[in-house]
């Protein structure tokens, strides 16, 4: 008789605005057996699990409840979306020392557990509580992924397609480096198609200017301030992406994200986790791509890696 195929067991801590729509996105995917979420707030953790187990026949089976941490011990994933959010004007570095103390209880309860799977991390500052992550539960750095500029890259992409009036899956290019005030948009290696931006912009938008791509980045980079102004908090996209991510993981599909990982001599860094396109399997982060960058490039990326290890400074003492 064939082996039983594993149960895949997702587990969410933190069911606010980020991990509920979250919650919500994965079982629309049908990626996993059973979803578990845990939150300080366990009323609010029943009334999730209650309403999500009632869109489960509209789907596919999949065991949904309020849990413990002893359910991670379980777990392929352990998905952290809990702590403080932005408030209008605060930046997300501003988030960094409540979030880490939170960090500290969260990581060691789950690994308390027992667990041995991946962690994925949301919470801001991401490239600060992944590595808190990876420091604090000591698993490898392979399985400690934060979401990095996964968002960041998809508002480019969609503000591109928007721009070319093109469908955004034609669009490639990425947002490497914080999630956050100092990412940086490639734009020497951005294509449309596979024809490098300026010279599909020379033959088929001859109108367009840098300026213009100047102001789309902008955009891009504050697009959370201007979210969190309107509606308090940000929460659809960053739940797709998360769940891209969790496909990209349970389906071993080695994809190309950008996603926060460890450096270790990578694009020239050292001991910290930033936004750089990595392939992304069922064993994590399988690889750093080192992209070209230009000069110019590679100086915003170090700038911004000294920004995070400057506000890592008071905690790690890196
Ligand atoms: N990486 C990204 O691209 C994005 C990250 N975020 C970040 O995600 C985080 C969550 O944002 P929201 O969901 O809007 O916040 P929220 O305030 O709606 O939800 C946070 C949840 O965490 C829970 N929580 C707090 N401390 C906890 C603990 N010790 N254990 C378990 N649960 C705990 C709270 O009870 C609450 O339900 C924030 O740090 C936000 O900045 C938000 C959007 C995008
Ligand atoms: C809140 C946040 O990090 C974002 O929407 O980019």
């Amino acid at each position: 008789m064939a082996a039983a195929k594993k149960t895949l067991r997702v587990v969410v801590i933190g069911t606010g605005h980020v991990g509920s729509s979250y919650a919500f996105s994965l079982i629309n995917q049908n990626l996993t057996d059973e979803m578990v979420l845990i939150d300080l707030n366990k009323e609010k953790t029943e009334g999730d699990a209650m309403d999500l187990n009632h869109g489960v026949p509209f789907g596919a089976p999949t065991k949904i409840w309020a849990g413990e941490y002893a359910d991670c011990a379980d777990a392929d994933l352990v998905v952290i979306t809990a702590g403080a959010n932005q408030q209008p004007g605060e930046t997300r570095l501003d988030l960094i020392e409540k979030n880490a103390k939170i960090f500290k209880n969260i990581v060691t309860s789950v690994m308390d557990s027992g667990f041995d799977g991946i962690f994925l991390i949301a919470t801001n500052p991401v490239d600060v509580l992944s590595y808190a992550t990876w420091k604090y539960s000591g698993l490898p750095m392979e399985r400690v992924i934060g979401s990095g500029t996964i968002l960041d890259t998809a508002r480019f992409r969609f503000m591109l397609g928007e721009y070319f009036d093109l469908d955004v899956r034609n669009v490639h290019g990425y947002i490497m480096g914080e999630h956050g005030d100092t990412e940086l948009p490639v734009w020497s290696q951005t294509r449309i198609g596979s024809e490098h931006i300026g010279r599909y912009m020379e033959k088929y938008k001859p109108e367009g200017t840098q300026q213009d791509l100047d102001d789309m980045f902008i955009n891009v980079r504050d697009a959370a301030y201007h979210i969190i102004e309107r509606k308090g908090a940000t929460h659809y996209a960053i739940a797709m992406g998360l769940a891209r991510l969790t496909k990209a993981i349970l389906r071993n599909e080695h994809s190309i994200l950008t996603v926060s990982t460890l450096m270790k001599g990578e694009y020239g860094l050292d001991d910290l986790y930033i936004g750089v396109p990595a392939v992304v399997s069922r064993q994590g982060i399988e690889k750093v791509i080192e992209i070209d960058l230009n000069k110019e490039e590679e100086e915003k990326l170090n700038h911004s890696a000294q920004v995070l290890k400057e506000a890592m400074k008071p905690i790690f003492n890196v």
